[in-house]
Order: structure tokens, then sequence, then C-alpha cells
């Protein structure tokens, strides 16, 4: 296997894991770094567990599943990164520590590397802002699960360079990935869009009208969805989500229609987060 160039991931979550698997698979070397090493195991058994699967279908080797695993190196010392080619942040969804992650990134990297951020919502044009080199940091917004779902948003703040949008945008393909550009709005395209089918529900089951089960089951069975809007929410973790909601409505001058739902607050304030802590909407045994 070819071994391209190092890429870094800042944040070994729910997305960071599945984004260090997509680039291992296309044979880049990747430190994958997070401040806590429990989390970095947990990524190594996800990485390893859909390896399995992989040679389990028959579409790896097993000798290809040891070498793809080998490939991903867990680093809790984020100055590993200043090795990287290309750095993809996946940390959570608050503007201040993307700021400081970036900042570090600027101090850490060459001048030439492109710095990417996983953000669902926070402007690029803001967390760029201020930093050196504002023109080598794009929006690049892969969807859960990162290894299964094939779109990414590449998106151009308002210092980024064409270049390096258009770099990111390669990058993205020879990932195996449908880049789409989007303009650097909340939400870009697919959360804005996305942000009334999770409201509406949340709404609904406020005013008990129906309940989660109910209202999954409608959306998956007479709306041809595959997921319901709790499910989803539960796959996502309920705080990103809310983040996301609250970032869209801040930036749109609290228009009403995106307006968060006090469910979700109350969801995120007990740590009910959805199946990474083992309780959201559904009960879950992790
Ligand atoms: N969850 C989704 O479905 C989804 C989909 C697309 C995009 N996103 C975006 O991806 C980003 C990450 O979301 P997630 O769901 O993976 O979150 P997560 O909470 O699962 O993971 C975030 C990780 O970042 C780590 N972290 C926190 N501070 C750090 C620091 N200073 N340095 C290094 N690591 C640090 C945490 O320990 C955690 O493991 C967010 O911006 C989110 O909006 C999420």
């Amino acid at each position: 296997m070819a071994v391209t160039c190092p890429v870094g991931v800042v944040g070994a979550g729910t997305m960071g894991a599945g984004i260090a698997l997509v680039c291992a698979r296309q044979g880049h070397r990747v430190y994958l770094h997070d401040i806590k090493q429990d989390v970095l195991d947990k990524a190594q058994s996800y990485i390893a567990s859909i390896l399995t699967k992989d040679v389990a279908k028959g579409n790896i080797s097993e000798q290809q599943k040891q070498e793809t695993y080998e490939l991903v190196e867990p680093v809790q010392d984020i100055t590993m990164l200043g090795a990287c080619s290309i750095v993809i942040e996946a940390v959570p969804e608050k503007l201040e520590l993307k700021r400081t992650i970036f900042a570090r990134l600027t101090d850490l990297c060459r001048s030439d590397v492109l710095l990417l951020s996983n953000t669902s919502s926070l402007s690029i044009t803001e967390i760029a802002g201020g930093l050196p080199h504002p023109e080598r940091i794009i929006g690049f917004h892969f969807f859960n699960p990162a290894p299964v779902m094939p779109l990414v948003e590449v998106i151009r703040g308002h210092r980024s360079g064409g270049e390096a949008t258009a770099a990111a945008y390669r990058f993205a393909k020879e990932l195996g990935k449908v880049p789409v550009l989007a303009a650097d709005s909340p939400g870009f395209i697919v959360n804005r869009v996305a942000r009334p089918y999770y409201n509406e529900a949340l709404r609904i089951l406020g005013d008990r009208t129906a309940d989660v089960e109910q209202i999954d089951r409608i959306m998956k069975q007479a709306g041809g969805f595959k997921m319901g809007p709790f499910e989803l929410q539960d796959l996502i973790g309920i705080d990103i989500n809310y983040a996301t909601t609250e970032s869209v409505y801040t930036h749109f001058f609290h228009e009403n229609r995106f307006k968060p739902s006090r469910i979700q607050q109350r969801m995120v304030q007990a740590g009910s987060l959805g199946r990474k802590t083992g309780e959201g909407f559904y009960p879950y045994d992790n």
C-alpha cells in the first residue's frame, strides 16, 4: 500500500475516528489526536471493528486490514501534527475551542498546510478571523458516519483562498467522497435544510401530538426516511445537534423558525447525549 502525505485529525470522537479511517483507507498515514486517551482507545476499537466487517464482506484481505489499521497512529501530543500536509479539525462545535485549535495549528504547521474544519454550522470566516494565513483555512464537512456517507461540503470562508479551496475539493474526491462547494452561510446547505426535521419533530413531541417512537416510525415507514428524527439525534449526539441549531439560530439573528428546543437543552444539561453516553431518546448498551 502506498503511504501518501500524512494527514492530521484533531478530535477522535464520533467524527474524528471515522474521518481517520476514511483517510487511512486511501493509504494516508494519519496522526489522530485527542486530549483523552480513552477516546483514542475507543477510536482504535471502532476502526478495527469496521475493518473486520470489511474483511468479513470480502472487500479487503486480512493483510490490508492490518496495514490500514496501522496507518492510524493515535497521539495525545498535538505537536506530532507538525509533520502533516493536511489537518482536519473535528473537536466539539464551540467557536472559541476551534479558534484555539486553529491558532495552535498555524503555529505548528508549515504555512502551505491545508487546515480544514469539520464544523457543522460555525462560520469559517469567524474561525479563521485574525489568524495568520487564513487563505488555507477551509470548511470540510463530512456526514455521519463518515466512512459511509459520500457527501463532503467544502466551504470557502471570506478569506479562504481559491487555490486552497480547489485543493480541498480535490482532496475530498481523492478520499472517494462527493464534494459540493457551499458558501459560508449558517448551516451551509444540508444542516440548514435539516433543521426543521429535528425542530418540528421536537415541537410535535413537546405538544404531545405523538411520542418519540411514533414520530420516528411514521417518518421511516410513510415518509421514506432511513432514520427518524430522534434516532438521528441519538446517532449525531444531542449536544452536537443542539449546538448546531443554536449556532444557526444565532447567525440568522434569532429567526423563530430555527429556535432551539427546550427538550434538547434539558437533555444536554442532563448529559443524555444519545448513543455515545448510552442514553438519549432511546437506551443503548455501550
Ligand atoms: N456528530 C455528527 O453527526 C457530526 C456530523 C458532521 C459534523 N460534525 C461536527 O464535527 C465536530 C466534532 O463532532 P463529534 O460528533 O465528533 O464530537 P465528539 O464530542 O464525539 O468528539 C469531539 C472530540 O474532540 C475532543 N476534544 C475536545 N477538546 C479537544 C482539544 N482541545 N484537543 C483535541 N481534542 C479535543 C474530545 O475529547 C472528543 O473526543 C463538530 O464540529 C460537529 O459539529 C458532527
